[in-house]
């Protein structure tokens, strides 16, 4: 990575404006998975042993520059005293008198949270004059908020350009980890595409055809390249729209050498529902009134024996309607596959990071990333804001 990173910095004594994603579900007032507080903990911990003080700003939801009381970051300083077994610092504002005063008061070591970002208008307009009271605060600005890098705000952007910089240690692992994926992989290399958005995933797919040696399709955007090879394919999902796209697609694979995988059975159902009637069909025999909402057991063979073989596997989106235990077994074999493989897994976050997280399977992958928006769009090769703006090496 050519961006200056913690290991750059001298932060002893100095204030560390550090942007972190803490926008973690919650459920009445508790954090109710805390996976992203923790990847955050090397950064904060490394701060606070060299002597920083540190103060951590990060989002929660979505509130549109208003005060939202549901969310409000107490319960995420809780949760983090608790992780880092010391006190932490809350204030309600995001900037201002109340904070300065706050900050004045902390020794090196000490960690106070900012209250949610999102809460000022200004910051995801990435207003300069928000960015301007934020710097303020701070000597140096630290962002380890991978998740967010996909995002031009004031906290993850703006203050950049205000103050010296560097990336934290979560978004140095997970750009060189992603990066090197993608760069100089080791083969034969996998990359694993499903989820319910053809139009979401064509700019990954495309990009990953340059890239691969298999692609793997699955999950409800299957459905659209089925229908594009001349099948039927009943109720199932469709965006025929990108039929020609589906088949440039598949063209542009042949042209490269790239092995398309798509299903060639699945579960398909007389009702989007857990007690539905399923039966798994061949990919050329999905009955007009049904829906295909999994792949079927040959596909899952077929899949698992690719990741088996892989040195390098990356996995983006569900291959069925996982929520549901009936359409849950194509997203489950490959998780296992992932986790059984000698292969490095990466989880490109989102609802696979979920998925790996449900079956107890997280622990066995190489990399779940902790961003979902953020990998999908450093997979297509996008330059992310929140790094591009850090200072270079
Ligand atoms: N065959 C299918 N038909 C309808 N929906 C599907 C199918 N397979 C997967 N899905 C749904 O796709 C959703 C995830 O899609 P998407 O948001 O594109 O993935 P991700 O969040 O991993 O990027 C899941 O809620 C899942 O239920
Ligand atoms: O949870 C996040 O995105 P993700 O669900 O795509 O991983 C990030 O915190 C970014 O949040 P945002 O999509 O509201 O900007």
């Amino acid at each position: 990575m050519n961006k200056k990173t913690l290991q750059d910095l001298d932060v002893k004594g100095k204030k560390v404006f550090c942007r972190v994603d803490f926008n973690v579900p919650m459920k009445d007032g508790e954090v109710t998975d805390d996976t992203r507080i923790r990847a955050a903990l090397p950064t904060i911990n490394y701060l606070t042993e060299q002597g920083a003080i540190v103060i951590l700003a990060s989002h929660l939801g979505r509130p549109k520059g208003q005060v939202v009381e549901e969310l409000r970051l107490d319960p995420v300083a809780k949760k983090l005293s608790e992780l880092v077994g010391k006190d932490v610092t809350k204030t309600d504002a995001v900037y201002g008198e109340e904070v300065e005063k706050a900050v004045a008061e902390l020794n090196e070591g000490d960690i106070l949270l900012l209250e949610n970002v999102r809460f000022e208008a200004g910051e995801e307009k990435n207003d300069p004059a928000l960015a301007e009271a934020l710097a303020k605060l701070a000597d140096v600005y630290v962002n380890d908020a991978f998740g967010a890098a996909h995002r031009a705000h004031a906290s993850t952007a703006g203050i950049a350009e205000k103050l010296p910089s560097a990336a934290g240690l979560l978004m140095q692992k997970e750009l060189d980890v992603l990066g090197k994926a993608l760069e100089n992989p080791e083969r034969p290399f996998t990359a694993i595409i499903g989820g319910a958005k053809v139009k979401d995933k064509i700019n990954v797919i495309d990009n990953f055809l340059d890239k691969v040696d298999n692609l793997i399709i699955g999950g409800g955007l299957a459905y659209t390249f089925i229908k594009a090879q001349g099948h039927e394919i009943g109720k199932s999902l469709l965006e025929e729209d990108k039929m020609d796209l589906a088949n440039e697609f598949i063209e542009k694979a042949k042209a490269k050498g790239v092995n398309f995988v798509l299903p060639v059975d699945v579960i398909v159902a007389d009702d989007f529902s857990e007690t539905a009637n399923t039966k798994a069909v061949a990919i050329d025999q999905i009955p007009a009134e049904w829906e295909a909402l999994d792949i079927g057991p040959k596909t899952r063979e077929i899949y698992s024996q690719i990741v088996a073989e892989s040195k390098l596997i990356i996995w983006n989106g569900p291959m069925g309607v996982f929520e549901l235990d009936v359409f849950a077994n194509g997203t489950k074999a490959v998780a296992n596959a992932l986790a059984e493989t000698a292969g490095y897994s990466v989880i490109g976050g989102g609802d696979s990071a979920a998925a790996v997280e449900k079956f107890g399977l997280a622990e066995k992958m190489d990399h779940v990333s902790t961003g979902g928006g953020a990998s999908l769009e450093f997979m297509e090769g996008k330059v992310l804001p929140g790094v591009a703006a850090l200072d270079d090496k």
